[in-house]
């Protein structure tokens, strides 16, 4: 197993209180799993990637463990994650590609950024140009700056970058949603390539695009407000979800070639509920069609069937 999360709670600390961003959050990352991790804005997708590698300063670690490869994360330590940084995770944040700095040429950064990780960028030279050849890009852009390569480019030298030191997980935050549609697709097929070539062992890839995640991952994972609502296979989470948070989600994904005289996409009726203050048991139940007077307390995530979790009364 990859990546052990057990009932982590990480919060923001702000002047009107604690913001419960990852309030209990529990999963399991297999050797070679490529896990999409979905659900609106605001429920803590990024708050987890961020938890797995730097914790900022307004973020407090409140609880829950983190082992990768059997061994402890100490997230809350930050002399002690300084090893693990790139060497075994690493994180291509949200709007990575626009934060390449501007006044580096490629072959430089990369030099710098080598040099900053305590390894020899001789060392890592040939296996650097094989993957920029991996992921159809010539050796020159190594000569050029970023404002020289289009959005696509820039995306796969940053995923270049982020697994040269074959990291055992590798989160990757809405890497492709300031890209066209083909151009994502190539971008996602690369990162599957990497995995496939065991350059870095598990992936967690952050997405509103669920059709897309669906095409490349083995997983999907499913939050709600601060909790993991479903997980289970991306055939499974797309085409039979057991959450009804999850049924309202996939319902709400528009079908390719439906037009709009054939019927409105309704979105989920509601919004989630503040994390300043969250309610006590199920944070869906304001929204949920099904609720009833036991979702006041918090369901557990169950396995429902091999490899299909879920939070809910109703289908425990
Ligand atoms: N620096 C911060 N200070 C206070 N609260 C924060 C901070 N960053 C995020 N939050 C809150 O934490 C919760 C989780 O936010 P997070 O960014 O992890 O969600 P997300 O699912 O990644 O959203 P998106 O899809 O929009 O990126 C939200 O309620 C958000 O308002």
């Amino acid at each position: 197993m990859t990546l052990r999360v057990n009932d982590l709670k990480v919060y923001y600390q702000t002047l009107r209180g604690d913001v419960h961003a990852l309030d209990g959050v529990t999963f399991d990352l297999a050797d070679g799993e490529i896990m999409g991790l979905a659900g609106e804005s605001g429920c803590g997708k990024t708050t987890l990637g961020k938890s797995l590698i730097r914790l900022d300063s307004r973020m407090k670690h409140v609880g829950g463990t983190i082992e990768l490869d059997g061994k402890n994360v100490p997230i809350a330590d930050e002399k002690a994650m300084v090893p693990l940084r790139y060497h075994e995770i690493s994180l291509i944040p949200q709007y990575a590609m626009s934060a390449l700095n501007p006044t580096r040429k490629i072959g430089r950064m990369i030099k710098d950024l080598m040099k900053a990780r305590g390894v020899d960028p001789a060392s890592i030279e040939d296996e650097l140009h094989r993957r920029l050849e991996l992921v159809g890009l010539e050796q020159d852009v190594l000569n050029r700056f970023p404002i020289e390569l289009s959005g696509g480019m820039k995306q796969r030298v940053v995923m270049v970058i982020s697994t040269l030191l074959n990291p055992s997980l590798l989160i990757a935050d809405e890497v492709t949603s300031a890209l066209d549609v083909s151009t994502q697709r190539a971008v996602a097929e690369s990162m599957v390539e990497f995995r496939d070539r065991g350059f870095v062992k598990s992936m967690v890839f952050v997405t509103h695009d669920l059709s897309l995640v669906y095409q490349m991952a083995d997983t999907i994972m499913v939050m709600y407000a601060g909790h993991v609502v479903e997980k289970a296979s991306a055939k499974t989470i797309v085409n039979e979800p057991k959450h009804p948070y999850t049924q309202m989600l996939i319902s709400a994904l528009p079908e390719v070639g439906s037009t709009e005289e054939q019927g409105r996409l309704e979105g989920i009726p509601g919004k989630p509920p503040g994390l300043l203050d969250p309610p006590t048991g199920c944070r869906f139940k304001d929204r949920c069609p099904l609720a009833f007077s036991k979702c006041s307390e918090r369901p557990p995530l169950v396995e429902i069937e091999p490899g299909h979790w879920a939070a809910c009364w109703k289908t425990g």
